[in-house]
This record gives structure tokens, C-alpha cells and sequence, in this order.
């Protein structure tokens, strides 16, 4: 379905949050990569108590440890490329940029997460402005949904016009590439990927899904792994929406709230 460039030794990171649940965060980046073909590792920015129901705590992992393991990682498996998910505080952010600046960082994707489907912030309001001063310049994408789109750039999104005008705005804060994600607007799913000249719709037919935990985890991951195979950004992006698409329509109910979308894992009875 999703490519035949099976080489599962490639290195992909994520830099985000746990979900205990195993929905959306670390786990549903895991998945995906491992899914898509890819050698996932982490690093791990917070810790959430967190089920199909909702968030119901955070605790914050020191920067201290966040930096090492950033260290450890790129001066022994250099990703082909990463993501960053949640990171929560000030501090933390301004820490990745810091520490990535030492590096060559290629592919640098950024799920810019703010809030949870079930309403729980997992960005502290003090840590918008590193957020689009540190982080958000260093990437290659950036992927936020319409809210965090409305959130930093201050545009009301109500349709694809709104989508284009927010677009335009993110790009100026530095990143090459700005993918609006209109799974929140009413209608089909229609994504607006703008940037370098770029300006395309990546459309699904708007699925009757209530399991949709982890979506927009699922969907920057899975762009991760195919800049990391060597798609070009409209591959990456097209693949990952069919990804995504195929993920939603096969989400299952598991607990008791939102479930999770489903990763193809297929046995491999051979290959690399
Ligand atoms: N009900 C749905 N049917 C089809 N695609 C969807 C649906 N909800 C979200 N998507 C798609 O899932 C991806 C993630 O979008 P979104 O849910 O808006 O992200 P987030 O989880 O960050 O809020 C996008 O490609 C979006 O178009
Ligand atoms: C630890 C953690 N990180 C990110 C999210 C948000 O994930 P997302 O894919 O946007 O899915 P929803 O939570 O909105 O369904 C999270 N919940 N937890």
C-alpha cells in the first residue's frame, strides 16, 4: 500500500510525550514507524497519565535527562528524520533547540500539540512563544491542526480560504513547509500543504469514525518515515494521508472513551 522501500534499518526519532493509553504520543509514533518501516526511537519529553477517556495528569521529564538522551541518540544513530510532539514547557523547548542545533538535523517534522481530543493542555500557555521562536523555524513541516494553526497565527479558521491565509502566516515564521490539517472543519478531510512553491490539497471523504485517538500523532509519524525513505515532501504527505485514512477507517473500540486509530503491522515472513 503505503511504498516498497523496505529497509527497516532506516533511523527515525520522535521527540514527544507517553501516552499510557497507547493511542496517540510515543506510542502511537512507535507504531507508526514500525508500521511504515522504520527503526523507531524516542525521546521522551513527558510522562501523561492518560486512557481513552482522557488526560488526567502530567509529569514533566527533567531537561537535564531530555538532553542526554537527544545526545546519546544522534551521536550513535543519526535519524534520517524526526518529529517533535508534545513538549509541554518553555524550558524543554528552548532545551531541543539547543541541543539539535549541534547536530545536522535533516527532515525535521513538528506536530505542533497543544490540546488532547478530550481537553487536556498539553502545551503550558508560557510556552507558545519558544514554541514559534525556537522550535518552529527549525523545521522542514510543521503540522497543526486548525485550532493550533488559529492559536499561533491568530487567524480564525473556518474553511479552506481561512486554511490558505494561516498557512501563508506560519510559513513566515521560518519552517519550509506548513501542512494545515482540516480534520476539525466540517465537510470531506481536506489537508493544505503550502510552502517552496508548493500549494496542494490532500483530500478523504470524512469518515463516521468516533475512534480517532492519536491521529495527528499518527499522521506526522507516518511523514517521518517517508521523508526518512526518500519521498519527496508531496510523497511524504500523500502517502501519510492514505496512511492515516486507511488507519481511521480501521480504528477499533478498545476502553471506554475515544479509541485508537489501527497500524497495519503485516508478518513478514522474510526481507531485511
Ligand atoms: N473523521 C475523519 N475522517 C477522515 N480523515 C480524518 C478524520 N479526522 C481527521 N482526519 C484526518 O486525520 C489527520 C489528522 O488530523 P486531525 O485529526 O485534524 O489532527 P489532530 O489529531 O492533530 O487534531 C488529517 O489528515 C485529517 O484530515
Ligand atoms: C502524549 C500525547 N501527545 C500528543 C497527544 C495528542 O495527540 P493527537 O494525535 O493530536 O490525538 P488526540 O489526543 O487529539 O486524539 C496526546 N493525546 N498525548
Amino acid at each position: 500500500m503505503i511504498n516498497n522501500k523496505t529497509n527497516y534499518r532506516v533511523p527515525v526519532l520522535t521527540i514527544a510525550g507517553s501516552d499510557s493509553s497507547g493511542g496517540a504520543g510515543i506510542q502511537a509514533d512507535l507504531k507508526t514507524f514500525s508500521a511504515l518501516k522504520t527503526f523507531g526511537m524516542s525521546v521522551i519529553t513527558a510522562i501523561t497519565a492518560q486512557n481513552t477517556r482522557g488526560v488526567f495528569a502530567v509529569e514533566e521529564i527533567s531537561k537535564e535527562i531530555i538532553k542526554k538522551q537527544i545526545e546519546v541518540i544522534f551521536e550513535d544513530i543519526h535519524p534520517k528524520a524526526l518529529k517533535i510532539g508534545m513538549v509541554s514547557s518553555p524550558d524543554i523547548i528552548k532545551q531541543i533547540a539547543d541541543t539539535l542545533s549541534k547536530y545536522e538535523v535533516n527532515n525535521l517534522v513538528i506536530d505542533p500539540v497543544m490540546i488532547s481530543k478530550s481537553g487536556y493542555s498539553l502545551l503550558r500557555t508560557e510556552a507558545k512563544e519558544n514554541l514559534i521562536k525556537y522550535l518552529i523555524p527549525m523545521a522542514y513541516i510543521i503540522t497543526p491542526n486548525t485550532m493550533e494553526a488559529e492559536e499561533i497565527t491568530g487567524i480564525h479558521i473556518e474553511n479552506l480560504e481561512d486554511m490558505k491565509e494561516a498557512a501563508k502566516k506560519l510559513l513566515e515564521l521560518g519552517p519550509k513547509y506548513v501542512l494545515v490539517k482540516g480534520g476539525h472543519l466540517d465537510g470531506d478531510a481536506v489537508d493544505l500543504l503550502m510552502g517552496d512553491g508548493v500549494c496542494e490539497l490532500f483530500e478523504s471523504k470524512r469518515l463516521d469514525r468516533k475512534n480517532t485517538h492519536g491521529t495527528g500523532c499518527t499522521l506526522s509519524s507516518a511523514i517521518v518515515t517517508q521523508l526518512a525513505h526518500g519521498y519527496d515532501v508531496k510523497e511524504a504527505v500523500g502517502n501519510s494521508k492514505n496512511y492515516i485514512t486507511k488507519a481511521i477507517e480501521n480504528s477499533f473500540d478498545i476502553g471506554h472513551g475515544i479509541g485508537p486509530v489501527h497500524h497495519f503491522y503485516e508478518f513478514d515472513k522474510g526481507g531485511n
